[in-house]
């Protein structure tokens, strides 16, 4: 087995009396597309904040590339590989689409110059974005917010993406369009981990999926299997056992 990109390992932390995560631990290998399912609160983004940098775990570590990363700051996890959107994008307002993306390249993954400037251009043009560069990011749609908070990710040059409720809010047609984005990212070998509710956009596009419940990881392996286990059914699609096992979580 090849070491995997990102490694948890015993992974404790709590706010005050609510835990977040109780000794989790989980591995995700170079080019794997995981998602994560869970009952709201689970902790999840808490996870995804542990693995970027912005929260310090109580307990246990976190290794990225085979480097052990647990104390290093979020820019530092950036220019290692780690790039991650957040639930409420904020982007520049005032800045354009593409400034949006130059600055991320600039600062997340160090390019300058013409290559920093390629390099936005060649991210709007991955996320459907090219057309609307000029445009400030205040004024984009629900969707084109969406789209700018994974630019911004990509202008970082990730190794590895963690997606944080891309699909919500989004109409049917534009799920669908999002699920080709990520989908076309991840078969160019990108490292996807998404967090999502939209679970048929999960299946559209992952190979693993996990359920998180209680800090730790209740279900692991096959999409459609984690979504039919009983365990799944119980936590998080408040599901008895004759409903389908593809249903929407809450
Ligand atoms: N910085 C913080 N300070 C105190 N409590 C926090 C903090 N961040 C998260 N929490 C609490 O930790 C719990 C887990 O939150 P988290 O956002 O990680 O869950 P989640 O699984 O991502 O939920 P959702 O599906 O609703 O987005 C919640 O009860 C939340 O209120």
């Amino acid at each position: 087995m090849t070491e995997p990109l990102l490694r948890l390992s015993g992974i404790t932390k709590s706010f005050g009396k609510v835990t977040v995560a109780d000794d989790l631990s989980l591995s995700v290998q170079a080019g794997e597309a995981l998602g994560i399912v869970g009952p709201n609160g689970a902790g999840k983004s808490s996870l995804f904040g542990m693995i970027s940098g912005d929260l310090r775990p109580d307990r246990g570590k976190v290794w990225f590339a085979g480097r052990e990363i647990t104390g290093a700051p979020p820019h530092a996890r950036t220019r290692a590989g780690i790039g991650r959107t957040y639930q409420v994008p904020r982007p520049f307002s005032h800045l354009t689409v593409f400034e949006n993306v130059l600055v991320c390249g600039h600062q997340g993954a160090g390019l300058a110059g013409r290559q920093a400037w390629a390099h936005a251009m060649d991210v709007l043009d991955r996320t459907g974005l090219a057309a609307l560069a000029n445009t400030p990011a205040g004024r984009l749609t629900l969707l084109q917010r969406k789209r700018l908070e994974l630019a911004r990710a990509l202008g970082t040059a990730p190794r590895l993406l963690l997606l944080d409720e891309v699909a919500g809010g989004l109409t049917e047609p534009e799920v669908h369009e999002l699920v080709e984005v990520v989908s076309r990212l991840h078969a160019e070998g990108l490292g996807v981990v998404w967090i999502e509710h939209v679970v048929h956009a999960l299946v559209s596009t992952v190979g693993r999926m996990i359920c998180l419940a209680g800090g730790d990881v209740v279900a692991d392996g096959e999409p459609m299997r984690v979504l039919a286990d009983p365990k799944v059914r119980e936590l998080y699609l408040g599901a008895g056992p004759e409903t389908s096992a593809a249903e929407e979580g809450p």
